[in-house]
């Protein structure tokens, strides 16, 4: 199956003096994907971000959006971006700083005032679009923030710590827009450090540390994937314990508790039914999924990135 890839880049590389800020990145995103890029404190994703969007040149290495090398004009207007630290224009209300956002990619004005209407209301601030940003909370301003990022329609989205600052409920609303861009089949490139949410809304995740990609996992395969298992069953002697150990690994077994991990979910049934054959008698089959915050520390490690 052949992708049509919104973002590629080829061994991107930033040194900031004698820091390596990116080393070597190289990745393609895909079209009408939500794709985390997931890394510790200090790992590079903000610059590979900057690099992406043509605010920082690479010291080596290059990239394309849209099959065009970085920083076009053509690509500007077809990307948006939410940076992680606004420095909001402050004395603006929340329509002009959209007007202005707007304005900067060039879209008709009929277009402009359409959407500006539309994503004031999805974000919830249509009551406030005439306060000026200064009077905003800071769950305002992130609302506004995200707003800016999707007023010109853009195809391809980054999105860096969109839901800091959020409450629950606009937690819930950026996971909704994200999954409706998604459907809408554009592309969105999300740098976040709330695993719970990434796990429930990302197509694919990469792991960076240090500037290099470590992993990239696709979200369906992992949650499909390798499990640990937790079985409550009685007579499981010795002899079926080892016809096990064929089948999975076995962690603990203990009186009538056994801890497995299995390599794939999909192998539980045969694990099943290998036991009622044996005599044992399963009383219950627990599989506890990895959780992202999991694979991260395996991956990532629990030093931190700096
Ligand atoms: N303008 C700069 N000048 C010098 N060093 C920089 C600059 N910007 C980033 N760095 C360094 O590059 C490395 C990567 O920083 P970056 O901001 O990209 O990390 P990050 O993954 O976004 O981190 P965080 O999760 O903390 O936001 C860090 O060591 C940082 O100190």
């Amino acid at each position: 199956m052949t992708h049509s890839y919104t973002i590629e880049t080829f061994a991107l590389c930033k040194e900031y003096g004698s820091t390596v800020a990116v080393k070597g990145l190289s990745l393609g995103v895909r079209q009408g994907e939500i794709f985390g890029f997931l890394g510790p404190n200090g790992a590079g994703k903000t610059t590979s971000i900057k690099m992406l969007l043509g605010l920082t040149a690479p010291t080596s290495g290059s990239a394309k959006l849209f099959n065009q090398p970085l920083g076009s004009d053509e690509n500007r207007a077809r990307v948006g971006f939410l940076p992680e630290h606004f420095r909001f224009p402050t004395w603006l209300t929340g329509q002009e700083f959209l007007q202005f956002s707007g304005q900067l990619c060039k879209i008709k004005r009929a277009t402009l005032e359409k959407n500006m209407a539309c994503w004031l209301d999805r974000v919830g601030l249509s009551e406030f679009q005439h306060a000026q940003l200064r009077t905003y909370s800071k769950g305002m301003l992130q609302r506004i923030g995200l707003a800016q990022a999707l007023v010109h329609d853009p195809q391809l989205v980054f999105l860096d710590e969109p839901t800091s600052g959020l409450d629950p409920v606009g937690r819930r609303m950026v996971r909704d827009i994200m999954a409706d861009l998604r459907e809408q089949g554009k592309t969105v490139f999300l740098n976040s450090h709330l695993l719970s949410e990434v796990e429930i809304i990302c197509d694919r995740v990469a792991f960076i540390k240090h500037g290099e990609v470590l992993r990239i996992e696709t979200m369906s395969e992992l949650n499909q994937g390798a499990a640990r298992v937790q079985i409550q069953a009685q007579g499981c002697n010795a002899e079926v314990l080892a016809g096990l150990s064929r089948r999975c690994q076995v962690l603990a077994a203990q009186d009538s508790h056994l801890t497995l991990s299995v390599a794939d979910l999909e192998t539980l049934p045969e694990i099943n039914r290998y036991l009622l054959e044996n005599g044992v008698r399963v009383y219950s089959i627990t599989p506890e999924k990895i959780s992202l915050e999991d694979l991260f520390l395996q991956i990532v490690g629990t030093d931190g990135g700096l």
